[in-house]
């Protein structure tokens, strides 16, 4: 490979680096807020799930990113889920 596309590799990775950072950060921040509105309902007597919401954000995800956006979303949901111990 020449120097030149070894460089262009090594900055679009960089790229890719920067914006995982930022992905994992914005999970971290949804599974705080989803862990403050599990407990919240929990306090006042309802359940951790919420399963109509849950429905509708597994349906974005997927009209977006299809199939596989509908997997994530379930990934996204079982990682908010687990967090509100
Ligand atoms: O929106 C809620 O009611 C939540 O509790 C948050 C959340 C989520 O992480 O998006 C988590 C658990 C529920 O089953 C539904 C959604």
């Amino acid at each position: 490979m020449s120097g030149e596309a070894t460089e262009s590799i090594a900055a679009w990775r960089a790229g890719i680096d920067a914006l995982d950072e930022k992905v994992i950060a914005l999970l971290e921040e949804r599974m705080a807020l989803s862990r403050q509105i599990q407990h919240s309902r929990m306090r006042n007597g309802g359940s951790r799930l919420a399963a109509a919401r849950e429905r509708r954000i597994v349906q974005r995800y997927a009209d977006r990113l299809g199939d596989d956006g509908a997997r994530l979303a379930a990934l996204v949901l079982t990682m908010s889920r687990g967090a509100a111990v």
